[in-house]
């Protein structure tokens, strides 16, 4: 992986850090530097330095409509920009760090980027899994899924202000989401299989239709949620048709020949139906 990917803080390859020793008697002094620079770069580029309130938070979340999940990029930056800021209108709204496996430091510094990138432009921005890192790196949103931290667990740990997200993949975690008064948001897939979440099977439109009946869209009180999973711009169509008016999408971004033009054509659909 390129340098930049990996070594924002400069200390993420110095082999200090990867030193056992320094391991076995808990966080080094470089440990300590290190994370201190993620949270100053998460936040450099922040209008008023702060994190976001739960109400700034919630009101985005409400007008979201396309919502990307990315592993690192190269050019991470540019990429960043791209999607979250096309030329001459709507792009991705939400966005989360997707990366299974990358050790902490690497984790935390892109997901540093990624806050820095959602200050710049006003979007949401998502950690994956561990909230751990969500609290280090100030992001906006936690995403969970059904075998992660429990969403009452995260929210202790994380505390009001962050967002949390859950995954769901039939009627009854549907209607538990819905319930639940620590998920801010759910996501309904995947829709169709899809090999970025392999060994999932596609719940089918179906699924798409009961939540769209349970959380209208945009109705007052409705918890917001997104169809998630194999969906691209052939298939957007027959999702909307189901009266759902938020997706997330990974490949029809990520594996765009250009994907900040992917960005805004999908946006600018999202937004077009309503
Ligand atoms: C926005 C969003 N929706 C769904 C998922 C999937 O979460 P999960 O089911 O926990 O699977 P992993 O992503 O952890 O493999 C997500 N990450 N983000
Ligand atoms: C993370 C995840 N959870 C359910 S489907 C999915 C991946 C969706 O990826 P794609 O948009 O490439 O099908
Ligand atoms: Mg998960």
């Amino acid at each position: 992986m390129a340098d930049d990917l990996t070594d924002l803080t400069g200390l993420a390859g110095d082999a200090e850090l990867d030193e056992p020793a320094a391991r076995q008697t808990g966080p080094s002094a470089l440990d300590v530097i290190a994370e201190q620079a993620i949270v100053d770069l998460a936040l450099a580029e922040a209008p008023d330095g702060a994190p976001l309130a739960r109400a700034e938070r919630l009101a985005r979340l409400a007008d979201a409509r396309l919502y990307l999940c990315t592993p690192r990029q190269p050019a991470f930056d540019a990429f960043l920009d791209g999607v979250l800021a096309p030329a001459g209108g709507p792009g991705v709204d939400l966005i989360q760090l997707r990366e299974k496996g990358l050790e902490w430091r690497a984790e935390a510094a892109a997901l540093g980027r990624m806050v820095a990138a959602g200050r710049r432009h006003g979007a949401l921005v998502s950690g994956n899994d561990r909230a751990d890192l969500a609290s280090v790196a100030g992001v906006d949103i936690l995403h969970v899924g059904q075998d992660d931290i429990p969403p009452a667990t995260a929210r202790r740990l994380l505390g009001p202000d962050v967002i949390i997200g859950l995954s769901t993949h039939d009627e009854d975690q549907l209607a538990a989401a819905i319930e639940d008064p620590d998920v801010d948001y759910f996501c309904v897939g995947p829709v169709w299989p899809t090999p970025t979440k392999e060994g999932r099977p596609g719940v089918g439109l179906g699924l798409v239709a009961t939540a769209v009946a349970a959380a209208p869209p945009f109705a007052p009180g409705a918890k917001p949620w997104f169809a998630i999973g194999g969906i691209d711009a052939e298939r957007l169509d027959e999702v909307l048709a189901t009266g759902a008016r938020r997706a997330v999408v990974v490949r029809a971004i990520t594996g765009a020949a250009d994907p900040a033009a992917a960005a805004a054509a999908l946006a600018g659909r999202l937004r077009a139906a309503g």
